[in-house]
């Protein structure tokens, strides 16, 4: 897909949000037993001479690859990440475009639970949130943290449902891209930065830039490599530069049983 062939897809998949969030907001608001945990700031902060974590994605298939393993279900390969020693596991909670459900979350969240108990990893709502109605899904669904992508809001809308989202006892996750964005972020107080190495505008990849905007990031938040890594040499490499975590989607999800790939990975995270 070219740079422009990516920036039509955004836009659709943010026009189909709006219709989204005018039926959720048409329908009663959910309920819940789930409750958040807190403590996603913790799980993802990188102590001193500590190992690089990593956060592993459920994402049945994306806009431009298509499909990806589905031989597992949601709740069975998030107890294999947690068993390789994902810090938090992402779940993508978009139906049209990466072929998610909040219900996926629920499940993977019921089973972490049965499975895990308290040491379960933290789970990350990924959704192009617009409104707060998707906040209140996203908890009421089991997330302990959701996404809130900087490149789709004002830098006010941003601060508005970072607020919300605390407010339901959820972290704010703000991804970013630039350095604009990284001030809209620390404007919204955010304390979990993700630095998306891949533009949402054009697909393309910038390691270099993913870099640079990840150090000048304030060393007071969990600093989060996003996208592209393919290996566990890919690990090892970020696990040398300034990230606190490292989120890997798409090569786990070409995986039929992601757990010794993502074993290895962690393996590899080590060493600053
Ligand atoms: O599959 P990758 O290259 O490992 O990347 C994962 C993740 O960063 C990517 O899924 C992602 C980052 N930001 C997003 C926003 C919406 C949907 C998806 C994403």
């Amino acid at each position: 897909m070219d740079g422009q062939g990516a920036k039509r897809v955004l836009d659709t998949i943010l026009a189909s949000k709006r219709t989204e969030i005018a039926a959720l907001l048409a329908a009663p608001p959910p309920r819940t037993t789930r409750v958040p945990s807190g403590g996603v700031f913790e799980a993802l902060r990188r102590p001193e001479g500590g190992a690089l974590r990593l956060l592993a994605e459920v994402k049945l298939r994306s806009p431009s690859v298509g499909a990806l393993s589905s031989l597992l279900r949601p709740a069975e390969r998030a107890q294999r990440y947690a068993e390789a020693g994902a810090a938090m596991i992402s779940v993508l909670v978009d139906g049209p475009f990466f072929g998610g459900s909040y219900d996926d979350l629920a499940a993977c969240r019921d089973a972490l639970d049965a499975a895990f108990g308290a040491a379960r990893p933290k789970l990350l709502c990924k959704e192009f949130i617009l409104d707060p109605i998707q906040l209140a899904m996203a908890a009421a669904h089991g997330a302990d943290a959701a996404l809130l992508i900087a490149r789709i809001t004002s830098a006010e809308a941003l601060a508005r449902l970072a607020d919300a989202a605390r407010d339901l006892g959820i972290e704010p996750f703000v991804e970013v891209a630039t350095e604009d964005e990284l001030a809209a972020a620390e404007r919204a107080h955010a304390r979990v930065l993700g630095v998306n190495a891949r533009d949402l505008d054009t697909l393309a990849m910038d390691h270099a830039r993913a870099e640079r905007v990840l150090t000048r990031a304030d060393r007071g938040a969990a600093r989060v490599h996003l996208s592209g890594l393919a290996s566990p040499p890919d690990v090892a490499r970020i696990a040398q530069g300034p990230a606190d975590a490292a989120l890997v989607g798409e090569a786990l999800m070409r995986q039929d049983d992601p757990g010794p790939l993502l074993a290895a990975m962690v393996a590899r995270a080590a060493a600053r």
